[in-house]
């Protein structure tokens, strides 16, 4: 008749570990034996080196003095062979080992802000991002989503003006959630959000880059990086200081800009490219002594969705 449907807008009611399991099996086909998410990806040895005068100086992660890190960089989404030119989400894994069998996780990515502010409204734009009848995905469908669920305008601006990255090591990654550290003999809390940055700074792929680069190039140029020794490859992974007024559950949503930053430590890159994080889980709720994870539904959403991929892989699913 000519007339417009009401555009359909509202995130489902519920959203379970298993949908999202589902819904990336489903943008991006059945890959068995590899991460539903963050399919693609390189194997890193590390070591973390804590800045022991910052105000987590106290816990065993900072005590300890050098530890071993393993480091994934990955490609997000569920496709393992995806072309490595287009722009999108990168991420890094990062697990510290501490002495005695401890560990610490700090796994971020790319993007400054998350694509929604709870699990519900971020299912809710997979499904839009899903190919319709024709094949693709429903362009004014996502688009009057993206319109009526304003927590995931960010993240969409961000897809639209970020270019894809020369390096995995040019280009920081966010924690994103928010986390607390206590000392054993403190009253108080220290609430934080974690930021990584690379000692080579950020840089975007430019067209004419692009047009020379083959598909897959992000293993490569990270080998070629960390195998220059006169510029040793590292990150900074810095903390941002949170007020009580600054969200705990939302990481739709930034921080003022102008919360103090203390430096957490460094990670040095030491080899590049062997299997030793195929049987990793970066599951960002693992977390040393002191440190506890926020009540952030997205952050909670991880374990369950990570334990879920992780069997899966494990047994050839
Ligand atoms: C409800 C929200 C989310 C869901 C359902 C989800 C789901 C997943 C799943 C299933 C995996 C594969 C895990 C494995 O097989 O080991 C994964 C990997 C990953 N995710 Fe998420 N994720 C969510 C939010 C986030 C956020 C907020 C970040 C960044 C702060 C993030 C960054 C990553 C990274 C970097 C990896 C790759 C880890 C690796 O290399 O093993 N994810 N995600």
């Amino acid at each position: 008749d000519g007339q417009k449907q009401p555009a359909d807008t509202a995130p489902p009611e519920t959203a379970t570990a298993v949908d999202f399991i589902n819904a990336f099996e489903k943008l991006s086909g059945a890959h068995p034996g590899f991460r539903k998410a963050h399919a693609k990806g390189v194997c890193v040895q590390a070591t973390f080196s804590p800045n022991t005068d910052s105000p987590f100086a106290g816990s065993p992660l900072f005590s300890n003095g050098d530890l071993p890190a393993s480091i994934r960089f990955s490609v997000g989404g569920g496709n393992p062979v995806s072309d490595e030119r287009t722009p999108g989400v990168r991420g890094m894994g990062t697990q510290i080992k501490l002495p005695g069998g401890g560990m610490h996780t700090f796994t971020g990515n790319s993007t400054p802000v998350f694509a929604a502010k709870d699990p519900e409204t971020f299912l809710g734009l997979l499904q839009r991002l899903m190919p319709d009848e024709s094949g693709r995905p429903n362009m004014a469908r996502l688009g009057a989503y993206i319109a009526a669920n304003p927590s995931t305008q960010a993240g969409a601006m961000w897809s639209r003006t970020t270019p894809a990255p020369a390096s995995y090591a040019n280009t920081p990654y966010f924690g994103l959630h928010t986390f607390f550290y206590q000392a054993d003999d403190a009253q108080e809390q220290v609430k934080f959000r974690w930021h990584i940055e690379p000692s080579l700074g950020n840089k975007g792929l430019d067209a004419e880059a692009s047009a020379t680069l083959p598909a897959l190039f992000l293993e490569d140029t990270l080998k070629e990086q960390v195998a220059n020794e006169e510029t040793p490859v590292t990150f900074t992974i810095i903390a941002t200081l949170g007020e009580e007024n600054d969200t705990n559950i939302d990481p739709s949503v930034q921080w003022p800009k102008e919360r103090p930053q203390v430096n957490m430590g460094t990670l040095t890159l030491n080899s590049v490219g062997t299997q030793s994080c195929d049987k990793t889980n970066y599951d960002p709720n693992l977390l040393s002594s002191g440190f506890t994870p926020s009540d952030d539904p997205v952050l909670r959403m991880r374990s369950p969705a990570y334990g879920i991929s992780f069997g899966k892989r494990l047994s050839g699913q």
